[in-house]
């Protein structure tokens, strides 16, 4: 690419993750979306994908540090898109190095004439260079530790407070700071086709570079490349999926010839590796509340060869009215959730989750449990997970479950490495982003009692 055409492309790269920033606040836009949409739209190649990315992931990681640093420097009210642009310049400052300052400077500057005017320019103009002239003040300025944890990690003051409170300072200051590194990047092989190492050839002949996992054996870590542009992936040898989501299949352990549900299957991650567990012999019913999101269990099952998985839109919470009663030989419910422990790739979720809707998703779930139990033969494994660090959803679930449950009682989790195993207590694990690298995650089993 010729310099002048990488100044053009610089140029739109900034407004696009401004226009994304943009939709994030105003729409409640999923900023993964809307970066994979605006990659696509704009054809964007290699470098600008990955400065894309980072800009905006970037900017709306730091969203609470970044206005700490920009307030002394804001007098009076501002439109929200000069905020934004403020926010992504600053932090292309105080956090990229590969990013000169003037450079940065400039750029807002002319985004802000081509979105404004001269007079708004000139403030950006000087509210930046100040900046840079006087730097940004300390956190050390807070004298209240929460509150100065909340800033440096850019949390809400509620979350932090309750994570505190489930998990002491020093694993919550850990999960926070680990919330604002880029996850990396990892794939399920898929063992009806090939072994692991022929996948590791695949990818290397395709310029991909990876690495099996020290945690999960069919889990590959990509050290460079994309994989979801290789051949390896449209010929379905492989998933493209966080190291911690392939915890519930291996829990639940779903053996050749049986018969399955997944209640909350879309778009089907977990659905196709319980069907690669079971070498593509049995059957698995993959239902969801959202009929549009079923098409995406399709497409990933005929990509992966995989003819065992019957996709149905059932609300979960109606399951034990729709489905027949003590059918099924294991169910997943890998339920809705707040999310909290993928916070890193879904940054918006820490400003846009309340703390309100904590109980309702508690109680969602134990509805779509009190369904899985209905449906599970006797002596059936259920298992029930969440990409969540949240106790209310996780623990305090299992437990107001098993106590309306006497005909359920808690299973050993089987199947998992030694490194997992040893971190779980009665039937319950949870993984945080910093034991592996690897999303927060939890995961229960369950045995339906034979009488
Ligand atoms: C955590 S995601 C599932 C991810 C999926 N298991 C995978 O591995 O690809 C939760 C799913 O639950 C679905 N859902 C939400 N409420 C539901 C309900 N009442 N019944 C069934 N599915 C529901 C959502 O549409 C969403 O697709």
């Amino acid at each position: 690419m010729t310099k002048k055409k990488q100044q053009i492309w610089d140029g739109n790269v900034r407004d696009a993750a401004l226009t994304i920033l943009l939709a994030v606040d105003k729409q409640q836009a999923y900023s993964n979306l809307l970066l994979n949409q605006t990659i696509k739209k704009y054809k964007l190649e290699a470098n600008d994908r990955g400065l894309l990315t980072e800009l905006t992931y970037g900017t709306l990681q730091h969203k609470y540090t970044l206005d700490y640093y920009l307030e002394p420097f804001i007098r009076g009210k501002m439109d929200l898109w000069v905020k934004w642009l403020l926010r992504l310049s600053l932090y292309q400052i105080e956090y990229l190095d590969r990013v000169p300052d003037h450079a940065a400077v400039n750029e807002a500057v002319e985004i802000a004439k081509r979105r404004g005017h001269k007079g708004i320019a000139s403030l950006v103009n000087g509210i930046l260079r100040s900046i840079l002239r006087q730097g940004v003040r300390s956190t050390e300025e807070i004298s209240d530790p929460v509150k100065r944890l909340a800033i440096e990690t850019s949390h809400p003051d509620w979350l932090v407070e309750r994570l505190i409170d489930s998990y002491g300072m020093e694993s919550t200051t850990k999960m926070l700071h680990e919330n604002n590194v880029a996850p990396i990047a990892s794939v399920r092989v898929n063992t009806t086709k090939a072994t692991v190492q022929e996948v590791l050839q695949m990818l290397e002949q395709e310029g991909v570079q990876a690495e099996q996992s020290k945690v999960m054996p069919e889990c590959l870590h990509l050290i460079s490349g994309q994989a979801a542009r290789t051949k390896a992936f449209k010929e379905g040898f492989l998933t493209i999926q966080d190291e911690s989501s392939m915890m519930p299949a291996n829990v639940l352990n779903p053996q050749p010839g049986w018969r399955v549900l997944d209640m909350c299957a879309a778009p089907g991650g977990k659905t196709t590796h319980m069907a690669e567990k079971m070498k593509n012999e049995g059957s698995i019913l993959a239902t969801d509340l959202h009929p549009h999101k079923l098409d995406l269990i399709d497409e990933n099952s005929a990509r992966l060869g995989l003819g065992i998985i019957q996709t149905a839109p059932v609300d979960g919470r109606k399951a034990a009215h729709l489905l027949q009663q003590e059918s099924f030989d294991a169910v997943l419910v890998d339920a809705p959730c707040s999310g909290f422990g993928v916070m890193r790739r879904k940054p918006d979720i820490k400003y846009t989750k309340r703390e309100e809707d904590l109980s309702n998703l508690h109680d969602i779930q134990l509805e779509l449990l009190n369904n899985a139990v209905k449906v599970l033969k006797k002596g059936g494994r259920l298992v029930y997970s969440t990409c969540t660090v949240n106790k209310e959803e996780n623990e305090e679930t299992v437990k107001a479950f098993l106590t309306s449950h006497p005909e359920m009682e808690p299973a050993d989790l089987e199947n998992l490495p030694k490194e997992l195993l040893e971190r779980s207590q009665h039937g319950m694990l949870q993984v945080f982003p910093q034991d592996f690298g690897s999303d927060g995650f939890f995961v229960a089993a369950f045995r339906k009692k034979t009488e």
